[in-house]
């Protein structure tokens, strides 16, 4: 991603009328699929001084002639300009520590170690996925937890000492996951959750299912015979999506 900068200074007496003529600007970016995401902010310490922050997909694109209704807006403070320039990203860069991380929220390593024992468990005994798993490490249950930790924001605890994302991959390779052992392993992990006591607030459990998912049609379909995914990728690692965790002074949107 590419990140353009345009720097305005823009007298207080304007203010009003900038930001209004950016709000409506802002819905040709909106509409357009070059355009990642876009911020405009002012500075606290002196407020003539705004920023428009716009990531876009690709190196290439920039606020040019293909955004003509966006140009027509800013037209009468292209004058107080101060610097227009696309910066590349670097790879220092990252979340701070406002939301908890959902493996911090989960309970740590301990909770999603007791998590694992508690589902494989189930597993073992279970008619339609217990099969696949009959010649299991023992260790198997620790490893997933530590895999499942690191996904979700812990140390780097499978990479460092299982061999990372490409260890894990090779596991499903040829195994022909059929789609209801998928759902059974899907539903023996939720109710696993329950019994493990792990946190059954809406959103982490959101979360959570919805790595699930992600994870677990992707191991059936890199299990598929023939099937040749990446063997070298980056971890994957999992968030709160569109749902942070609810925390009652910050009030609860309405139908979530
Ligand atoms: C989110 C989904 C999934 C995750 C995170 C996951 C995670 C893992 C990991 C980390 C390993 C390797 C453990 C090691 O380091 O040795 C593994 C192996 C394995 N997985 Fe999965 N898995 C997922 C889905 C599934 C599904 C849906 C099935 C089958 C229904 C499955 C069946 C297996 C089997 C049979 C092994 C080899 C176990 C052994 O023999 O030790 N996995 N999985």
């Amino acid at each position: 991603m590419i990140v353009e900068y345009l720097r305005y200074r823009i007298d207080p007496g304007e203010a009003d009328g900038f930001e209004a003529a950016c709000a409506r600007a802002s819905a040709s970016l909106a509409a357009a699929p070059q355009c990642v995401d876009y911020e405009l902010s002012r500075c606290v310490e002196d407020p003539a001084s705004y920023i428009l922050r716009i990531g876009w997909a690709s190196g290439h694109d920039s606020l040019d002639e293909r955004f003509p209704a966006f140009l027509a807006e800013i037209e009468p403070y292209v004058r107080e300009i101060e610097e227009m320039r696309h910066y590349e990203r670097t790879p220092v860069r990252g979340t701070g520590g406002s939301v908890p991380t959902l493996y911090a929220w989960a309970g740590g390593g301990e909770a999603l170690e007791r998590l694992t024992e508690v589902f494989y468990d189930r597993v073992l005994k279970d008619d339609l996925i217990g099969p696949l798993f009959a010649g299991m490490d023992p260790g198997h249950p620790r490893y997933v937890a530590m895999w499942l930790g690191e996904v979700f924001g812990g140390p780097e605890r499978y990479s460092g000492e299982r061999g990372g994302y490409h260890h894990m991959v090779r596991q499903h390779l040829g195994k022909a996951i059929t789609e209801p052992q998928r759902r059974r392993w899907v539903s023996l992990l939720m109710d696993a959750a329950d019994d493990a006591g792990l946190p059954d607030d809406p959103e982490f459990r959101a979360a959570f299912a919805g790595y699930i998912e992600w994870g677990t049609r992707l191991a059936l379909a890199n299990s598929q015979p023939g099937a040749a995914p990446p063997l070298e990728a980056p971890m994957p690692h999992w968030g709160w999506g569109v749902a942070p965790p609810y925390v009652p002074s910050a009030g609860h949107p309405a139908g979530s």
